[in-house]
């Protein structure tokens, strides 16, 4: 999503002419008129169980009088803005922050009504204000808690890289008990969040034969990572157990047939690449039926395993190696 931020030049100074805009919402300071939207939104029972501050049943004067409450400008003080639909301009929920004496950080809170859940706005108008936050405001850290059950919420924070930092107890005097809840935070160092990779998971095996030589196969030309030394194997199709697709594998590029029981777990790689997250499992096998032949046209080599660190493999290998030395 390319959400933009418009605030215009010194609009952070005030709240009153502050606004911020994303693809579908527009976020801008309280008026006296909405006093009738909120209440309506906030007076249910499942908009406000999970916070510690709305009481419930929630009047109209409530509502008015957290309007008047807000700092006169977001550089001081707490603030709350209004979460509008681009589209009607619906006033939809409510978005701040709660700001502790340390002036670097902020408390992070919100609220949306009922109907308009599920459609990915709080995702949106947390990514908007946090933005803000960070290239306006000039904090350093965003702050957020939500109780272990708040599922919806925290699939927001997530998606917006507030990572978990930890438990606490908090006073919440509109639920009368104190709430258990997750910490979580982010750091300007890490914003924009990056957004999650796709894991893709790649089986692949270390055969040994009676030499106690590994098998290495290079990587040809026009695939990623060419000219690589690899450990045979392949990507787990949909539906497929990691074992069945080695076993496929080994039979279409190897020629080799590789009994199930003939293949041990060893070890694992779990590595980031640019487009994405390699989950791979390490097997060794020492027994198969067939001669070992290139099928597809790769370079393969029998490797003794002094020689194993000669060999330019892929960046996710390089922690597999001491583990298979060990082990022959
Ligand atoms: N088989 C194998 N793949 C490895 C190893 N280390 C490593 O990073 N990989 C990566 C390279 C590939 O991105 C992926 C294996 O995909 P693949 O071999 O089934 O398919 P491919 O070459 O067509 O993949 P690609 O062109 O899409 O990258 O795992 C390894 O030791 N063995």
């Amino acid at each position: 999503m390319a959400e933009q931020i418009m605030a215009a030049a010194g609009a952070a100074d005030t709240i009153d002419t502050l606004i911020l805009a994303s693809d579908r919402l527009i976020l801008r300071a309280l008026r006296a008129r909405d006093a009738e939207a909120i209440a309506r939104h906030v007076n249910d029972w499942d908009v406000v169980r999970y916070t510690a501050m709305i009481p419930f049943p929630y009047e109209r004067q409530m509502a008015v009088d957290f309007i008047a409450s807000q700092a006169a400008s977001p550089r001081r003080g707490s603030f709350n803005l209004a979460i509008t639909r681009k589209s009607d301009g619906q006033l939809m929920g409510c978005i701040g922050f709660i700001r502790s004496n340390d002036a670097d950080e902020a408390e992070l809170g919100y609220w949306l009504g009922r109907e308009f859940w599920g459609q990915g706005y709080a995702t949106e108008a947390v990514r908007v204000l946090i933005d803000f936050a960070f290239a306006d405001l000039g904090l350093r850290r965003i702050l957020a808690s939500a109780v272990p059950t708040n599922k919806a919420s925290h699939r927001v924070l997530e998606k917006n890289g507030l990572i978990v930092s930890g438990a606490d107890e908090i006073a919440a005097p509109a639920r009368g008990h104190p709430l258990q809840v997750i910490l979580r935070r982010v750091d300007r160092e890490n914003w924009p969040p990056k957004p999650a990779l796709r894991i893709v998971t790649v089986v692949a095996v270390a055969l040994v034969d009676a030499d106690g030589r590994v098998l290495l196969a290079q990587r040809p030309e026009g695939k990623s990572l060419a000219g690589l030394w690899e450990f045979p194997g392949g990507k787990v199709d949909p539906g497929e157990t990691p074992e069945a697709a080695l076993i496929r594998e080994l039979h279409e590029e190897l020629g080799i047939d590789v009994k199930q029981s003939c293949l041990a777990p060893l070890t694992f790689a779990s590595h980031s690449y640019e487009s994405f997250h390699l989950l791979m499992p390490l097997y060794v096998c020492r027994r198969w039926n067939g001669q070992v032949t290139s099928r597809e046209g790769q370079k393969l080599a029998w490797i003794r395993p002094p020689q194993l660190r000669t060999y330019p493999m892929p960046p996710a290998d390089e922690p597999l190696i001491p583990v298979l030395m060990d082990l022959l």
